[in-house]
């Protein structure tokens, strides 16, 4: 399988390249020529796969530069109970007939990032040692894929991080997280503004070919192919658990942001998993529920960012969007990077009322948007009527999932993250603090390691460039 750029500018590439590359030369997102296949015998051998002999059936057909032997031992390496909680990696919790919540949560830094970048950690380790190189990942977070990834690449000897997170957004259990890390191959810049602007710095970055080349700089954001490829995974495995045969379809309702997780389930429900409806919920960040429900696609600025409670969803500039609308426009690169030049230059675009917005229900989306009223209110309803304590994200989720419920299809709602990560929204939504993960208790009282920087592009080469340099 060969890999194309969203904006045309690039030759065709094998996955491992890409895997190394994050960006596109051309500043374009990175996918398959054309999305695999899984036809209903696939499916029906498939559904009564393991966890990681399903993300191998599944990471094969897009990893298929790797020799089978070794990606088989990556995936089992990381798909472990020991890791993530238990056997089923992603257990389906039914909250009543017709919906429920797949955890995605139980991995090391309690966030559903854990399900990817422990892969990609063991991927990155394998791929660089094959080649004899090393990797410099800068990497942008607004709460959860920092300690992820952090986590995921803690003392791995052929890989640095360097991770861009908002000064002072993120939850107080976020931050200690990520800036308790004392590993020498972990660095923390808090960057005086938000998500987007740290966002903006990685791709900035990245499109300096000269600078990215010498300095060998890659991305572990959702900007990486392999992330969103190993998220698709628990798209099948949620079809599977919450269906009993394939026949059925599910809906799926997914907090989002930064559009990677929903965009994993669109390329599940392209390669042929029977998935009727993807809910797109959003916070008072809107920008994507906007897009939905009118085809006009306006990111907004720093100054018109809510700060909210749901703070890993703060982003108005939702990167992997960029994928689905190559799929949309029919794949024209040249439609992608004319509507792309008009978001880097600070504008949108507008396809109401385009041949192109015209198709959009073929892709099963849906979307909603919920405040920070609604958060508390289902946080309540759930622990009232489930007995279960959902963290701020999967709140929005699940509210907005229950609008767009349907008889005879069930909702399944992603859960994104723990409760313990936003532990003051919880105290004020129940008037208790959420349980905490053993060993996790004082967290916060650990020393920080974080240096605090202005939000400027030339400002990070050159601390990336002393640092690695040295
Ligand atoms: C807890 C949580 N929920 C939801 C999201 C949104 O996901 P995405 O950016 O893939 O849309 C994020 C960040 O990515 C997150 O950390
Ligand atoms: N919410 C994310 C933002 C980055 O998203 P990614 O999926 O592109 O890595 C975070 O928690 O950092």
């Amino acid at each position: 399988m060969k890999y194309i750029s969203t904006r045309g500018g690039m030759a065709p590439a094998p996955f491992s390249d890409i895997l190394l590359m994050g960006l596109a030369p051309d500043g374009g997102l990175v996918l398959p020529e054309s999305y695999p296949q899984v036809d209903r015998a696939t499916l029906d051998t498939w559904r009564a796969l393991s966890y990681p002999e399903l993300a191998f059936e599944i990471i094969r057909l897009f990893a298929d530069d790797i020799p089978a032997d070794d990606l088989r031992r990556l995936v089992f390496d990381t798909y472990r109970e020991d890791v993530f909680g238990s056997a089923d990696i992603t257990p389906l919790k039914v909250l009543e007939p017709g919906l429920c919540i797949l955890e995605l949560s139980n991995g090391p830094t309690l966030a559903f990032k854990d399900m990817a970048m422990q892969f990609l950690g063991n991927l990155f380790e394998y791929v660089l040692g094959q080649r004899g190189e090393s990797l410099n990942i800068l990497g942008a977070t607004s709460g959860d894929t920092g300690s992820a990834a952090e986590y995921a690449m803690r003392g791995k000897h052929n890989i640095r991080v360097f991770m861009l997170s908002p000064y002072g957004l993120m939850s107080p259990f976020q931050q200690a997280q990520m800036y308790s890390l004392q590993d020498d191959n972990i660095h923390n810049l808090a960057v005086r503004g938000v998500f987007d602007d740290c966002q903006d710095i990685v791709k900035a970055v990245s499109r300096d070919h000269v600078f990215k080349a010498r300095r060998k700089i890659g991305t572990v954001n959702s900007i990486n192919w392999a992330r969103v490829v190993a998220q698709v995974v628990y798209y099948f495995k949620g079809y599977f658990a919450a269906t009993a045969g394939n026949d059925e379809q599910v809906s799926f309702s997914v907090p989002s942001g930064n559009f990677g997780n929903v965009c994993a389930g669109h390329i599940a429900r392209m390669m042929g998993l029977p998935i009727r409806h993807l809910v797109v919920a959003t916070n008072e960040n809107d920008v994507l529920d906007e897009f939905f429900r009118t085809g006009r696609y306006r990111p907004r600025g720093t100054a018109d960012t809510h700060i909210t409670s749901s703070p890993s969803m703060d982003i108005s500039k939702a990167s992997n969007f960029e994928r689905f609308v190559f799929d949309l426009v029919g794949r024209d690169p040249k439609a992608v990077a004319g509507m792309w030049a008009r978001v880097d230059a600070g504008e949108g675009f507008d396809l109401a009322g385009t041949p192109a917005f015209a198709r959009i229900a073929d892709f099963g989306f849906q979307s909603g948007k919920s405040t920070h009223a609604d958060r508390l209110e289902t946080i309540r309803r759930a622990d009232a009527r489930y007995g279960v304590v959902i963290d701020t994200h999967t709140a929005d989720g699940l509210k907005v999932g229950e609008e767009w419920r349907e008889d005879g299809v069930p909702m399944v709602c992603l859960e994104t993250a723990q409760a313990a990560k936003f532990e003051d929204t919880i105290v004020e939504a129940l008037g208790r603090k959420p349980a905490r993960p053993a060993g996790l208790d004082n967290i916060e009282a650990l020393p920080k390691r974080v240096e605090v920087v202005d939000a400027s592009a030339e400002l990070i080469k050159r601390y990336l460039s002393e640092h690695i340099d040295a």
